[in-house]
């Protein structure tokens, strides 16, 4: 029997082979890639690759080698792909990004929307944004101000997409899909919430507490030390709190931030109830047009995948290739199609640099619907 050195010897001299043949292999594809420019053809050609697989699976002894050369060919040509895809990008054949490049927001003379009502946590993001004083309106839902923002009654919407305990806003990235508005900005806002009801309440009248579902959540192990309240969810925090101030009944109150409590002439009854102490939720400054900040690092992306094995893990290649860190990824159905996903992606870059170019060139190849949401920085500072 052969020794584990004299194995090991073989392998060397196998794998001598191997690596050279890979160089010689991306030497042609090189080439391929070159002419590709010049012809003007796709870099990714699916059945070439699926008759590629067959034919190299067929050489192969057994099952287990049949699907590991198999696994072997996807990389090796995932790898043949991303190459032409910088030779592509050389030569500017990836064209301009239909994105246009600003130094600043027109802050001042901005006309901003947001959700909800007087005192809402969309409003104080909004304030902490655009400033005080902004020129702004509010309307009932989300879809409103996406369709204010499209249809040019506001230059901004300001809107929330993420809470640090309670996670995303499923609605938020559905809109981004349906509506063509783009991310401009981020802003994240500290939410403490407070039990506010009408002054002089004390907690044993209280029957009833209304808040949006979120913070209803956000607040479970305060309410649960109270399981006798019945939990009811309105459309926002502000406008829970206006209705307990409306409905002039101490068996109600609100869940909702000391701002929105002090607007609507509520007393703060318990502050700070929420189960994490650091809570907080991302808001997305949004408009209608296609532009990014001078430096701004961070890119929002959303593509559909077929329904097969390995998709998502060989769309992924493409940020690992390209050294883009990608930071969230968020999976929405797509309607009407059963147990199809689209897929929310964000990472570091700016539409400038040649590794993002790269990246979403393969993107745009090898993955349905490919849009680019926005390039934008945390409070659109540069
Ligand atoms: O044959 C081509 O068109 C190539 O670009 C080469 C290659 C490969 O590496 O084999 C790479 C990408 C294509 O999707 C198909 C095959």
């Amino acid at each position: 029997m052969a020794t584990l050195e004299e194995l090991r010897n073989q392998l060397d001299e196998i794998d001598n082979r191997m690596a050279e043949l890979y160089q010689m292999r991306m030497d042609v594809c090189q080439q391929v890639g070159e002419y590709k420019v010049k012809a003007g053809r796709k870099v990714y050609d699916r059945q070439r690759e699926k008759d590629k697989l067959a034919d190299v699976a067929s050489k192969v002894q057994g099952e287990f080698n049949k699907k590991g050369i198999k696994e072997l060919y996807s990389q090796v040509m995932s790898m043949s792909r991303k190459l032409q895809y910088q030779r592509l990008v050389e030569a500017g054949a990836l064209g301009r990004l239909p994105f246009i490049q600003i130094h600043s927001l027109d802050k001042e003379n901005a006309r901003v929307v947001f959700q909800g009502t007087e005192g809402a946590y969309g409003q104080a993001a909004m304030n902490q944004f655009f400033g005080e004083d902004v020129n702004c309106f509010h309307v009932r839902t989300f879809r409103d101000a996406m369709e204010a923002i499209e249809e040019g009654s506001a230059d901004f919407a300001v809107l929330p997409i993420e809470n640090s305990s309670a996670g995303p806003v499923n609605e938020m990235y559905d809109l981004l899909d349906e509506f063509e508005n783009y991310i401009v900005a981020e802003t994240i806002l500290p939410v403490v919430h407070t039990l506010s009801g009408l002054p002089g309440t004390r907690l044993s009248e209280i029957k009833r507490v209304y808040s949006k579902a979120e913070a209803l959540m956000q607040t479970t192990r305060f309410l649960d030390d109270h399981s006798d309240w019945q939990r009811i969810s309105v459309v926002n925090t502000a406008i829970a709190a206006k209705k307990v101030l409306e409905d002039q009944d101490k068996a109600q109150a609100a869940v909702c931030s000391t701002y929105a409590a002090k607007i609507h002439g509520l007393e703060v009854l318990v502050d700070e109830i929420n189960d994490e102490a650091d809570n907080s939720t991302r808001f997305i400054v949004v408009t209608n047009q296609k532009i990014f900040l001078k430096d701004a690092s961070k890119i929002s992306i959303e593509f559909e995948l077929p329904h097969e094995s390995g998709s998502l893990y060989n769309i992924l290649s493409h940020f690992i290739y390209n050294d883009l860190n990608m930071t969230k990824i968020e999976s929405r159905p797509v309607e009407g199609k059963q147990w199809e996903y689209r897929f929310f992606v964000d990472f570091d870059g700016n539409l400038e640099d040649a590794a993002v170019k790269n990246a979403i060139r393969g993107l745009r190849e090898e993955a349905r619907n490919l849009r680019i949401l926005g390039n934008y920085s945390i409070d659109g500072q540069i």
